[in-house]
């Protein structure tokens, strides 16, 4: 169990956590929906509940240490945390969260793509960057944004999830190096993060401009970041060459085009979240204030 001094942990029994229905599989485990019903009614609250599959890539720390990431981000565009099960018998846990129920960012735009404008889209892009930002406050660099693990709550709020990567920066340092890169997103990942497997705050910055893509895509699958860029490569290359042609191509400025229809004012700030150096890359409130000066546009 997470000892007391490591926040209030609500504990959530395991005989009251209805099974409903899956939500979603990943490396880690799976997520399924389930009703907390303690008075046994069906008035209980619907919540997500993440399940640990410990195998060799996610152990029980590991899952303790999302828990805990998890449990102190309190903020309107991060996925809200609700407790902790500990199921009797077996060594697992399972984390609590509040159900977001329309699900993932891109099978809510891929269904609904008619009637999401581009205001909208920029809506949800300074969404995303605000909890990037309350992120960044608490020096915590999330390492796998990406449009799959951004949770619609409502036609207007979007929230990240899924910290499962997320790591603290040293006090003494701007960045954090991961040792066994393991099975890497690395569509979404910056330059320094594939060569040095470095990551920051502006590597950070850099899978931001790959979600603004796939919000402007409406994560259309033929213009999926991973599609467009083996593309780019070649689509015989052998898996375990693949992030050094990726570098190469970085390295010699290619960059994935606009989308379609693509306002240009938001394909330039893709451009400044892809600069090669990341000194040069935006911070996340410059970033913000930039959509915001955009959404005026669009609304006049
Ligand atoms: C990788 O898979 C997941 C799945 C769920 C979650 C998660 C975490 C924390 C909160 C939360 N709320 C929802 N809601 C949700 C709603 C609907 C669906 N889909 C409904 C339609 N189905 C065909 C697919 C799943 C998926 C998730 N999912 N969710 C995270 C990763």
């Amino acid at each position: 169990a997470l000892s007391p001094d490591q926040g209030e942990q609500t504990l959530f029994e395991e005989r009251h956590l209805r099974y409903i229905s899956p939500l979603g599989k990943g490396n880690f485990g799976s997520v399924e929906l389930c009703r907390y019903d303690p008075l046994g009614d069906n008035t209980g609250e619907m919540v997500a509940v993440k399940k640990l599959q410990p195998n060799k890539l996610s152990t029980l720390e590991d899952f303790k240490k999302e828990v805990k990431t998890l449990s102190v981000l309190d903020y309107e565009y991060i996925v809200k945390y609700k407790g902790v099960c500990y199921s009797t018998g077996r060594l697992s846990m399972s984390l609590v969260m509040e159900y977001l129920p329309y699900g993932s960012l891109i099978n809510y735009l891929d269904s609904n793509r008619l009637c999401v404008n581009t205001w909208r889209l920029l809506l949800f892009a300074s969404q995303i960057c605000k909890g990037m930002e309350h992120l960044q406050t608490l020096r915590y660099v999330h390492r796998d944004l990406a449009a799959r693990n951004i949770l619609v709550a409502s036609e207007s709020l979007v929230k990240i999830a899924d910290f499962g990567l997320t790591k603290v920066v040293p006090f003494d340092k701007e960045y954090y190096r991961v040792s066994q890169p393991g099975d890497s997103p690395i569509f979404w990942y910056a330059p320094e993060s594939i060569n040095e497997s470095r990551f920051s705050h502006k590597s950070d910055v850099w899978s931001f401009g790959v979600v603004l893509h796939e919000l402007f895509s409406y994560c259309d699958i033929n213009s999926n970041p991973k599609r467009l860029c083996m593309r780019e490569i070649g689509n015989n290359v052998q898996s375990q060459s693949i992030s050094m042609y990726l570098a190469n191509i970085l390295k010699n400025n290619w960059r994935m085009p606009a989308p379609p229809n693509c306002p240009a004012k938001v394909y330039s700030l893709m451009r400044q979240c892809w600069a090669y150096d990341f000194e040069e890359r935006p911070c996340f409130s410059g970033l913000g204030n930039q959509i915001e000066a955009i959404m005026q546009d669009e609304r006049e």
